[in-house]
């Protein structure tokens, strides 16, 4: 019965792309024996190399075509402006009944890339999961990645319950919690959550960077401030990020447009010495904060930050 539990799921599992994602899976992958077979696929020779210096899979591919053969399950974990290139390139080479996945920030940009160009015979459910840290590359990942983390799946309408319910207990067996949600949602929810920090984070870095010709080095001496919680955030990878922000546009334009209006009530109540306004604000946000705490939903920055310490960025 206990072997049962611990059975593979999946006979050989096609990992396209090798950065934080895809090697935080290969990783946990061996380690809860989700596959008989791990194959790594990445564009750059050197990031090729250096996963098989990690040992992260079983064999490994510059062509991503070659590394999809005979594969049950392919995750597409790579910046989603080159979905639609991926999704090209593995199309042909595809086992019929193949599950292929993603792992993309944005949803309904990576759907209408890579959709169309994918064969009827295989399943595509797209994924995401809300897990990550400001580091990248092959050496950036851990296997508890994931663990307590939530990972939504896009299935379109239609698509296999069959497929659907295998992803998620992939998804699980990794550690998380699995929400299905519509592509719209998720790329409005994410605008909010997670596009929107991030880049309030790079303005905010990139404002006190400009002023640091002025104020010299007293960004960097000072920063043990409220500055130091954007600059890791705004550490996070350009190609991700620029990609994320042009593939999510108008749900990112909609959530900003909204956050300005925002701003500027609170720079009109600070103008005006409107103290009663500034309070009841503060005192909002601090309930939201305590609510998610309470939900057991706030990550352990220190932690996290000790651990990626040990795995520098390297791509
Ligand atoms: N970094 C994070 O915290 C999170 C990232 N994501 C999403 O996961 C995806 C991957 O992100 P990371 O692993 O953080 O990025 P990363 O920069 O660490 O790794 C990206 C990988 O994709 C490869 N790659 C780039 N273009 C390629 C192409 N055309 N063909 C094949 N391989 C290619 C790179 O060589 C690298 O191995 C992105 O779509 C991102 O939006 C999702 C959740 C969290
Ligand atoms: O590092 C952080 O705080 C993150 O927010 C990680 C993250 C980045 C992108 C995602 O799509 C999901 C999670």
């Amino acid at each position: 019965m206990a072997e049962a539990m611990t059975a593979p799921l999946f006979e050989k599992v096609a990992l396209i792309g090798i950065g934080l994602i895809g090697s935080s899976l290969a990783r946990v992958i061996r380690r809860e024996n989700l596959a008989n077979e791990i194959i790594v696929s990445t564009r750059s020779a050197e990031t090729l190399k250096r996963a098989e210096a990690l040992d992260l899979g079983d064999a490994y591919f510059q062509d991503a075509a070659q590394a999809v053969e005979g594969a049950d399950l392919v995750v597409v974990s790579v910046p989603v402006g080159a979905s639609g290139t991926v999704a090209k390139a593995i199309a042909g080479s595809l086992k019929p009944g193949a599950i292929v996945t993603d792992v993309g920030s944005t949803k309904g940009s990576v759907i209408s890339q890579m959709q169309p160009e994918l064969p009827d015979h295989v399943h595509f459910i797209p994924g995401h999961p809300i897990a990550g840290t400001e580091h990248s590359g092959p050496d950036a990942g851990f296997a508890e990645l994931f663990e307590g983390r939530w990972c939504i799946l896009t299935p379109p309408t239609g698509a296999s319950q069959e497929a659907v319910s295998s992803l998620t207990r992939f998804w699980e067996r990794c550690g998380s919690t699995v929400e299905v949600m519509d592509p719209e949602h998720h790329d409005m929810v994410l605008a909010i959550v997670s596009h929107l920090p991030h880049i309030i984070a790079y303005n905010i870095v990139g404002t006190a960077d400009d002023l640091e010709a002025v104020t010299k080095s007293e960004v960097i001496k000072y920063s043990a401030s409220g500055f130091r919680d954007f600059t890791r955030l705004a550490a996070s990878d350009p190609t991700m990020w620029r990609d994320v922000c042009l593939h999510n546009r108008d749900a990112i334009l909609e959530m900003l447009a909204r956050f300005s209006e925002d701003l500027s009530a609170l720079q009109r109540a600070i103008r005006w010495g409107d103290g009663d306004k500034l309070f009841e604000l503060f005192t909002r946000t601090r309930a939201v904060r305590r609510s998610i705490i309470e939900a057991g939903q706030d990550i352990d920055v220190p932690d996290f930050g000790r651990h990626v310490v040990a795995h520098p960025k390297k791509d």
